[in-house]
């Protein structure tokens, strides 16, 4: 799957909806085993949740979107296929969520290109189940350490702390992924995901238990005035900075 959302392929609730409908058409497509995710957009894996879905619109609009963003989440992290997330690009927050809901991250070996749950700095807080995803791939020290800071790795530092697997070449992200998927791909399938499943199943239960309570506490959290007012000012500094 290759997102292509120009700019910068930010998670509006079309796109969230549409990569859902897409993972769910090849979780039911018994010919596909596995799924490589990367980008279309030159230098950007993804920019994380539309921050302009989450600005000024209706209460009704927040449950639809954060809805939608659960949905994204469930699919991905509990799925069956093999997921490697080729990373080709910067990928905050819920970017990262998408890289770190794969089986396996490579990235691109560029300094320039960054990832984390840098939700923090936006003012805001990684939900429980973003933050239960990056300590079941980092350890408690180190997604604690990453989330109260909001911290963007650098790839380099992104692979010392194991938030991605390996470094290559750009030009080789491609066939590097293609040569893992066929390594994952050489297991029994039922072996392979009753394991998965027995690693996630914890982490998935907890938000099918709390997903209703979950989205009530998004539209609070997300309609205070003083989130608003975070939101914005981070929405301006993006403008500026371009400027
Ligand atoms: C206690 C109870 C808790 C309950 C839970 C409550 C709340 C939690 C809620 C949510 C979790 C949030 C998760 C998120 O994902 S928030 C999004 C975080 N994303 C970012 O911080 C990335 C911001 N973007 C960037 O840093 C850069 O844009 C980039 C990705 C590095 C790319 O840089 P580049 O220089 O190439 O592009 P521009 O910066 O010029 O951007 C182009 C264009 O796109 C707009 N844009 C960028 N990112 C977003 C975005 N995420 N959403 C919407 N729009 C975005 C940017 O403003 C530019 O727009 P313009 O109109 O100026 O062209």
């Amino acid at each position: 799957m290759k997102f292509k959302s120009p700019p910068v392929n930010s998670l509006s609730l079309e796109f969230l909806t549409e990569f859902s409908i897409g993972l769910e058409k090849l979780e039911n497509n018994r010919a596909c085993r596995g799924v490589i995710i990367t980008s279309a957009v030159p230098k950007i894996f993804s920019s994380g949740l539309d921050i302009t879905e989450m600005c000024g619109k209706s209460v009704e609009h927040y449950g639809e979107f954060w809805r939608a963003v659960q949905e994204m989440w469930l699919r991905l992290y509990g799925s069956n296929m093999v997921t490697v997330a080729a990373v080709n690009g910067s990928s905050p927050a819920g970017g990262c969520l998408i890289a770190l809901s794969c089986d396996y991250r490579i990235m691109a070996e560029n300094p320039k290109f960054s990832i984390g749950l840098n939700e923090a700095q936006l003012g805001i807080v990684a939900p429980f189940w973003f933050k239960d995803t990056f300590v079941n791939v980092v350890g408690h020290r180190i997604a604690e350490r990453s989330l109260q800071l909001g911290s963007l790795h650098p790839a380099p530092e992104a692979q010392r702390l194991g938030l991605v697997d390996e470094l290559v070449p750009e030009e080789k992200l491609m066939e590097k992924a293609a040569a893992v998927m066929a390594q994952w791909l050489a297991l029994p399938d039922h072996a392979r995901q009753l394991t998965k499943t027995m690693m996630r199943k914890a982490v998935l239960d907890r938000l099918v238990a709390h997903r209703e309570e979950d989205i009530k506490n998004f539209i609070t959290f997300v309609s205070k005035e003083s989130i608003q007012k975070s939101l914005r000012m981070y929405m301006e500094m993006l403008k500026k900075r371009k400027s």
